[in-house]
């Protein structure tokens, strides 16, 4: 995928709000690239346009070279709160946009199970969505996004509306397929850690109106890759990039 030039101003009724000026970012296929920046810099907007949801005033997205158009299977998201469908079990959540799509039931039922297992589901195969936790829920809403194998995920802080451990978990958990199965990401934290631990590139966005300001590569072979994210921590290597997209954040943060 590639964001070209994107700019967005919202017009509102006080006024109007430069929410993005000229954002150039692409991902690769099976890359995880992370964006972080201050509150209020326009992630949300990015991942909004990213995923078609969002017109941008101007610029393009671009999917394999082509305008990206409205959106669609081709690009999922996972937003913050899971939004799952509560009238429906853990396995119709996951099979919905296979329905949709008219995948044919052999499929839909190999596809389900297969991601049950990828996420830890099994056992809440046939549960509804009240019946879970939200780290679970998460989990299907993450599966949800994966079912219909999209070309890009994009995850708009997907664990930020979970407690600590959970969070955690669901970290090293994501990090493991990724190494396994390298899904193309685009994902926004809040968490310079989290964007660290998980990530291929991470994006570093000025404060508003957002303007990408650098992008930091983390190599596949640092030696902290495959540790629990505690141990990674404590990494020099890990300490050091982290260190380096604070000090940027920090510059923003503070800047008048
Ligand atoms: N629909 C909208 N109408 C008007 N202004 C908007 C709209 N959506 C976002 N904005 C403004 O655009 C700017 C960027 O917002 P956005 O939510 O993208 O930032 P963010 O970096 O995701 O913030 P946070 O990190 O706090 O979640 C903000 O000034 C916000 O008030």
């Amino acid at each position: 995928m590639e964001i070209r030039g994107v700019s967005k101003t919202f017009h509102a009724r006080g006024g109007q709000t430069a929410a993005l000026e000229r954002c150039d970012l692409a991902v690769a296929k099976g890359e995880f690239v992370s964006v972080v920046g201050p509150s209020g810099c326009g992630k949300s907007t990015l991942m909004m346009i990213a995923a078609g949801l969002e017109a941008p005033t101007s610029g393009d997205v671009l999917v394999d070279g082509r305008p990206a158009g409205p959106a669609g299977p081709k690009r999922t998201v996972v937003f913050q709160r899971f939004a799952l469908f509560p009238s429906e079990t853990v396995a119709q959540n996951i099979g919905f946009g296979l329905r949709v799509a008219g995948t044919p039931r052999a499929e839909c039922e190999q596809r389900i199970g297969e991601l049950l297992r990828l996420m830890g589901l099994e056992r809440f195969r046939d549960a509804f969505p009240h019946e879970l936790s939200g780290g679970m829920q998460q989990r299907v809403a993450i599966a949800r996004a994966m079912a219909v194998r999209p070309e890009i995920l994009l995850m708009d802080e997907p664990f930020g509306a979970l407690d600590a451990q959970t969070r955690t978990v669901l970290q090293e958990e994501v990090s493991r397929l990724q190494r396994e199965l390298h899904y193309t990401v685009l994902f926004i934290t809040h968490s310079v850690e989290e964007a660290v631990y998980l990530s291929d590139r991470v994006v570093v966005m000025s404060r508003g109106p957002g303007r990408i300001l650098r992008e930091i590569a983390i190599p596949r072979d640092a030696a902290w890759r495959g540790l629990d994210i505690e141990q990674a921590g404590e990494h020099a290597g890990f300490m050091q990039v982290k260190r380096e997209i604070w000090e940027l954040l920090r510059g923003e943060i503070v800047r008048h």
